[in-house]
């Protein structure tokens, strides 16, 4: 690790790519190897980043990590830090990402990541990458006009709040159009409103008869196709994409120091962060900051009853079905669910259903790096065996539907985090918990909960007890109104019209857009629409 940030260059998790830099690995997404960009060095901390850093805002906070990861002689310090500003001055919080205690007695925190424009945590990270792409584009397009222009075509997936964030994040912008999939029919009515009211000429909603993973396989069929390679520059806004997970960095940090100034937190204090988890990526961010240096206990991931990460951090095996229902893979059985012959269990977080996580492939780099290389192997030779180790994990989750690691690994995988699977009941339960009697009248949304009844878990099982627990509360309760009404119908003191922000009042019933799509088109046919959507747009 080094702190020397001036030549941070990035890589594919496969091994085929390297040497991007910054800028490349946003724009391009997705290397053309099918890998994920990660950095070749994470930089570690200046020496005095306690002191210094423990009372600087969420902004400042923003800028002293980005500017380890980002050259100065690729986005100037100025730029940077007016990026980072319009960026995070949409939000509703002045601390933009505040944490709250949920429970003294047991020292559970709530870090509240819903103050952004779509009321989820995915803001945090899309304002940025928003403002960046426009960044980006405006420098490139200096002096050009007309076919000339770069332009670009955002393809992503989603499960409710990567799409509107992103639509938030994008819409209007000059050259830029984009085309965002979610499964048709799958996602919270407000989810589905927030994105198809947007009329904004360069934003296209694709409702496609599938689950999120059929979205999620769209996405990367496309960035794999030489065709719409040759013809448009595609860019992603899912996790795949660097800066999601860069972005979210700060926040573990903001929050850090948040318990910091406690008078009861000393140096000895061990926090554990316990983040609701699908696709990987607000984890991963966590895992980024420990790597740094933040001296994080534990990382607790707490999966629904999609439980592929759980399944593997109990039995090393990393598999779309397990072979003989949950048992078969270490897990206790679960209430009413059974082995996932079909695929995706729709569930009350359904931002969750997710059957194979993607970030999951940037942390089996880094423990193939650090397991499988010695000090004595040339660093180049560490990362393009690193590289050949996740390609082949890959490929067997591709033709055989899973892989299983040894045990080195997955030992290294739990020094570092936990997991906990947490059933609907459950979760209803714990809505209802915390409305009730850990802290009168706060309402948690479905996949907020999900964080909380881990961390309680964990407060019982695993941490010492003085642990500080910091869950991460993924989104507004108004965004799930079912789960929560769930939970809580006839409770006392409980009303819809308290829980529910203006904004969302209304929204259901605008004028809505939206294309359906067929998943049996394949992504040929996703294809099509956007060659077509592009060409009419420009
Ligand atoms: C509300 C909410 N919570 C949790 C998650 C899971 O986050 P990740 O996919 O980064 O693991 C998502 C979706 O990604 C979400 O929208
Ligand atoms: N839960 C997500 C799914 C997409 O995940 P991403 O973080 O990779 O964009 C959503 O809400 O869309």
């Amino acid at each position: 690790m080094s702190s020397h940030t001036e030549s941070q260059r990035y890589l594919s998790t496969r091994g085929g790519s390297y040497d991007f830099s910054f800028e490349e690995a946003v724009l391009k997404g997705l290397a053309s190897d099918g890998g994920l960009f990660i950095p070749e060095e994470v930089p570690s901390l200046p020496s005095n980043w306690e002191s210094e850093w423990k009372n600087l805002s969420f902004e400042e906070l923003a800028f002293n990590i980005f500017s380890l990861y980002i050259s100065p002689s690729e986005i100037p310090p100025a730029d940077l830090k007016d990026i980072i500003h319009r960026s995070y001055s949409t939000f509703r919080s002045k601390d933009v990402t505040p944490t709250v205690t949920l429970d003294e007695k047991r020292n559970i925190h709530l870090l509240e990541l819903f103050h952004g424009p779509t009321y989820a945590f995915k803001d945090v990270a899309l304002q940025f990458l928003g403002n960046l792409f426009e960044y980006f584009l405006v420098r490139r397009n200096e002096g050009k006009e007309g076919e000339e222009r770069e332009h670009l075509t955002v393809v992503g997936a989603t499960s409710g709040d990567t799409g509107s964030a992103a639509i938030y994040g994008l819409r209007g912008k000059k050259d830029i159009s984009v085309f965002i999939m979610h499964p048709h029919g799958k996602i919270s009515p407000i989810q589905e409103a927030q994105m198809t009211t947007v009329m904004d000429a360069n934003v296209h909603n694709l409702a496609v008869d599938g689950t999120f993973d059929d979205c999620q396989d769209f996405v990367k069929a496309l960035f794999a196709d030489p065709e719409i390679n040759s013809t448009h520059r595609l860019a992603a806004v899912n996790s795949i994409n660097w800066a999601r997970i860069l972005a979210q960095i700060t926040y573990y940090f903001h929050s850090y120091f948040h318990l910091a100034r406690q008078p009861s937190f000393t140096s000895h204090s061990a926090v554990r962060f316990v983040v609701p988890t699908g696709n990987f990526g607000d984890i991963l961010a966590g895992y980024f900051a420990k790597r740094m240096g933040l001296p994080i206990q534990k990382l607790v991931i707490a999966t629904n009853e999609n439980d592929i990460l759980h399944r593997f951090w109990q039995s090393g095996r990393y598999e779309k079905k397990p072979v003989h229902g949950n048992e078969a893979a270490g897990g206790e059985p679960l209430d009413g669910v059974q082995a996932h012959e079909s695929g995706v269990k729709e569930t009350l977080s359904p931002a969750m259903d997710i059957l194979v996580s993607s970030n999951f492939e940037r942390l089996l780099w880094f423990l193939a790096y650090d397991v499988y290389s010695t000090n004595s192997d040339a660093v180049a030779q560490r990362r393009a065996q690193a590289g050949d180790h996740v390609k082949g994990w890959l490929d067997a989750l591709k033709s055989d539907g899973g892989f299983r690691v040894d045990d080195m690994i997955i030992e290294a995988a739990r020094k570092d985090f936990s997991s906990y699977r947490v059933s609907d009941s459950e979760t209803l339960d714990t809505i209802k918990k915390v409305f009730t009697s850990i802290t009168p009248g706060y309402v948690l949304d479905p996949h907020s909960a999900i964080g909380v009844a881990a961390a309680l878990r964990d407060t019982q099982q695993d941490a010492d007890a003085e642990a500080q627990h910091v869950a991460l509360s993924t989104a507004h309760p108004a965004k799930f109104a079912n789960a929560v009404h769930d939970a809580l119908n006839g409770e006392k003191g409980y009303s819809w019209d308290k829980v529910e922000p203006e904004e969302f009042k209304g929204l259901e019933d605008k004028e809505k857009r939206m294309t359906i799509v067929k998943k049996s088109g394949g992504w040929q046919g996703v294809r099509t629409i956007v060659v077509k959507e592009v060409e009419a747009e420009r």
